[in-house]
């Protein structure tokens, strides 16, 4: 069709770019990487690249055949093919020369042209082999792998196979080498490539049932082969996702399992809080127990009094989760700065309507206290849901701080889970109201445990009511979250947020 760009196809290696009428060729073929020096910017052939940016303008414009032909190899060939170098334009990373500065003359950004695309994935018998002599090693120079590696034998019979994709990334033909045979190896650098390629798996969300069912993960037999090969993401390798997308500004936060930092995100230039855990995450079992932290924050979705989620990712064996940036945790009022009645209400109706909404998706948080309530903007968030789990005891419990815990959770018994939640706020606010952070030690904070409050001189009876209504020994007898916000108290509150 006229005008119409041709739709690159891969044929061997090369990069192919026909339209049928009107043709293009590029030839490098004998463009060694060995042989590759990089010319310095004064003698570059600017006429030759200029030639070639015209041409690849022309073609795109449906103007008339230019051909151009830099090597004897060229002069052989169909000159209705139309082939640019894959080593040229399609290698990866690690065997570009180092200070390459081809693209520079060609100057493609300049004019906002489009890059060269990635070539498309291909079935064909002859683009398998291509890739197979990939593994093969024997299309890559050895001198661009180190040599001193230690080699892995392939099995021989494997050579001749027609390979699917998922095979090429398999290991499954991979022998530690006896004897390496110089023509059949794979450098250790290639084997890790191949398992770089593997994406990583697809975890269940065990708070969405109906959703994923299961995990998924094509290469889960091939990715067990893989051990030892992952790539362990860092800064120094400079493929940190971490720095690569955020500017880190201040520590802003620390918990027993992770440091909070407040970043600044390089592309849409706005702050978030990002969360690291501190340990490293060796074990897939370790791996699944910090993800349910982020599993739990997205099956939420968003709600006004729950920190905002919006990515996480692995990254050197540790989770980082991107979120909203808050001011500060309600820890910071424990102990010094007062807080009036009309503020503890206002806390208490805000987390009472968070709380509400994740037992109404069948969540509970167990681990509800005031270094794990946030502020932002006079807005109260709950966040920290690493301890998150389902209110039908359907998976693994493992209560937050347990100063903050009612008793029948450190009893073992989880029939009510959600009434955990509303025992652990109660307990919070008292806290607050007191200004002095709950006692450590089990028999002096067990007074609260049996449901005992002490009198609290400044508050009114109703306020202390409920409170006590809170922490009742009882879990049937503690509030829910809905009966909680629909309690007549926060009249005052919503009044007040009203005018
Ligand atoms: N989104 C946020 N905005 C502002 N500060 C935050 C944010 N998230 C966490 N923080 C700060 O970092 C501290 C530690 O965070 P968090 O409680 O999530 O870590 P943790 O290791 O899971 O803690 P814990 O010891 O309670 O298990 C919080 O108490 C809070 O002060
Ligand atoms: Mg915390």
């Amino acid at each position: 069709m006229k005008g119409k760009t041709p739709k690159p196809t891969k044929v061997r290696g090369r990069k192919k770019l026909s339209n049928g009428r009107n043709t293009l060729q590029l030839h490098f073929s004998k463009f060694s990487l060995n042989q590759y020096k990089p010319l310095p910017t004064t003698a570059c052939p600017s006429n030759t690249f200029s030639r070639l940016r015209s041409m690849i303008e022309a073609e795109a414009n449906d103007s008339p055949v230019i051909c151009v032909r830099d090597t004897d190899e060229a002069a052989e060939t169909d000159s209705r093919d139309c082939i640019l170098s894959q080593d040229l334009f399609c290698s990866p990373d690690y065997l570009t020369p180092e200070n390459q500065q081809i693209f520079n003359c060609l100057a493609f950004n300049k004019d906002n042209s489009p890059c060269p695309r990635s070539p498309e994935k291909l079935t064909t018998a002859r683009n398998k082999r291509c890739r197979l002599d990939d593994v093969y090693g024997k299309s890559l120079s050895p001198t661009i792998f180190n040599d001193h590696q230690q080699d892995v034998e392939l099995d021989k019979d494997s050579a001749a196979e027609e390979v699917s994709l998922a095979d090429e990334v398999s290991l499954d033909k991979l022998i530690v080498a006896g004897k390496p045979n110089p023509q059949n190896y794979v450098s250790q650098s290639a084997a890790a490539l191949r398992c770089r390629a593997m994406p990583p798996p697809c975890y269940r969300n065990p708070y969405l049932k109906d959703v994923s069912q299961k995990e998924t993960d094509p290469f889960a037999n091939q990715r067990s082969k893989c051990a030892g090969f992952f790539p362990k993401f860092t800064a120094n390798e400079g493929l940190s996702r971490y720095h690569t997308d955020f500017e880190e500004l201040e520590q802003i936060g620390r918990g027993n399992f992770s440091c909070v930092f407040k970043v600044l995100k390089r592309i849409d230039g706005c702050l978030y809080a990002v969360k690291r855990s501190t340990r490293q995450l060796h074990l897939e079992t370790e791996r699944k127990k910090a993800l349910m932290e982020v599993q739990a924050l997205a099956a939420l979705g968003s709600h006004e009094n729950i920190v905002g989620y919006y990515s996480s990712w692995l990254e050197s064996e540790q989770l980082y989760i991107q979120m909203e940036i808050c001011d500060h945790s309600l820890s910071k009022f424990k102990g010094s700065e007062l807080l009036s009645e009309g503020q503890l209400l206002e806390v208490l109706y805000q987390v009472a309507n968070a709380l509400r909404f994740i037992h109404e998706k069948g969540i509970v948080h167990l681990d509800v206290k005031p270094d794990n309530i946030y502020v932002k903007n006079g807005v109260y968030k709950l966040g920290d849901f690493g301890c998150a789990t389902l209110i039908d005891n359907s998976l693994p419990i493992e209560e937050g701080d347990a100063r903050y815990m009612p008793q029948e959770i450190l009893n073992e018994k989880y029939d009510h889970l959600d009434k955990v939640d509303i025992f652990s706020l109660g307990a919070s606010i008292y806290e607050l109201v007191r200004k002095s952070p709950l006692p450590e030690s089990r028999c002096h904070f067990s007074n609260l445990k049996e449901g005992k409050l002490s009198l609290l001189p400044s508050n009114t009876m109703q306020f202390q009511n409920l409170l006590k209504a809170m922490i009742d020994r009882d879990p049937v007898k503690r509030p829910s979250a809905r009966e909680l916000v629909e309690n007549p108290i926060f009249d005052r509150v919503l009044r007040t947020v009203k005018n």
